[in-house]
């Protein structure tokens, strides 16, 4: 009977952190580094190894750990987090005969140039908060999946947010409002087009770039003018309208997923029936909390060509 079972393994390295620095002249721009968290998972024909002690075609996890380190090294020139996933993954898939399959996941601690008296610091840097990040699958045949990210990015806005006219049932006890604070913290993913490695554009197009980009539209839309701001009727309709932004300025973007916990600012009225007015909401003292909180996702894609 044990023969005829089925095993479906992949194995890898996970928590890899490397930095890498590229060492420009002031005048070229300074320094760049980068911090990156590196997971790399393969799917490897190594059935032996789990079913007797036949290691033989195991490539080892520790090798898996020192090769992020060596292509680190060989990277001469800059390259994006993605570009870095994708090496990574055309490496195991092409160097190991066993190896059909790499999945690459890489975070960025976000450090950010400083600015001294106005000017870009050539070689110094701060952390900033919301997170890049990328998944990339490679398979032996160099077709890829290449998703990108981002995880952390709050958001708030204390005014311009509303919401009314939901569900009314013995179980509701939330008032309709259209004056509240909406705060989140978003995570978004979205798809490049590139489903082959021969297709990665080699210097026109800049991931790094692409990211920034995206997080700025999800921004701006969130917020609105920086005047008046944009009245948003709910999370959910907010969230569509940042995924749909993202769609319509990036043309090859094919869909956005986003996650949007609605991190909820409460109203604080306390008083009792000797001291009945003690604090009285005026939209001015809030409790902040996110236990619990709202959940909020949604994936909106292109509808699929009809061709
Ligand atoms: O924007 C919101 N969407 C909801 O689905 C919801 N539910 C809730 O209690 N408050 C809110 N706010």
């Amino acid at each position: 009977m044990a023969d005829r079972l089925e095993v479906q393994g992949r194995h890898g390295k996970s928590r890899v952190r490397v930095s890498r620095v590229w060492r420009r002249p002031a005048a070229a721009g300074g320094h760049v580094i980068v911090e990156w968290n590196v997971a790399v998972s393969v799917v490897s024909d190594c059935l032996p190894s789990y079913t007797s002690d036949d290691n033989s075609a195991i490539v080892a996890t520790d090798s898996i750990k020192n090769t992020v380190y060596v292509k680190a090294k060989e990277c001469k020139e800059i390259v994006s987090m993605e570009e870095f996933a994708v090496i990574l993954g055309r490496h195991f898939t092409s160097l190991y005969p066993q190896v059909s399959e790499a999945t690459v996941t890489i975070v960025e601690r976000p450090w950010e140039r400083v600015v001294v008296d106005g000017k870009p610091h050539s070689h110094g840097f701060k952390l900033g908060v919301e997170k890049h990040v990328t998944e990339v699958i490679v398979k032996k045949s160099g077709n890829l999946l290449i998703n990108s990210g981002i995880q952390g990015y709050s958001l708030l806005k204390t005014t311009q947010s509303g919401f009314e006219k939901f569900v009314r049932d013995r179980y509701t006890l939330l008032p309709d409002t259209r004056e509240r604070i909406v705060a989140t913290e978003v995570t978004a993913w979205w798809r490049y087009p590139f489903e082959h490695v021969s297709q990665i554009p080699s210097k026109s197009f800049c991931f790094t770039q692409r990211y920034q980009d995206v997080k700025k539209v999800l921004a701006d839309t969130f917020f609105g003018p920086p005047d008046v701001g944009v009245y948003s009727p709910s999370v959910q309709n907010t969230l569509y309208l940042m995924a749909k932004e993202v769609l319509n300025r990036f043309p090859d973007i094919a869909s956005v997923q986003l996650r949007m916990p609605n991190l909820h600012f409460i109203p604080v009225n306390l008083g009792n029936k000797e001291n009945p007015g003690l604090v009285k909401f005026a939209d001015d003292v809030y409790l902040p909390t996110d236990e619990p909180h709202g959940t909020i996702e949604a994936t909106v894609s292109r509808p699929k060509s009809k061709l």
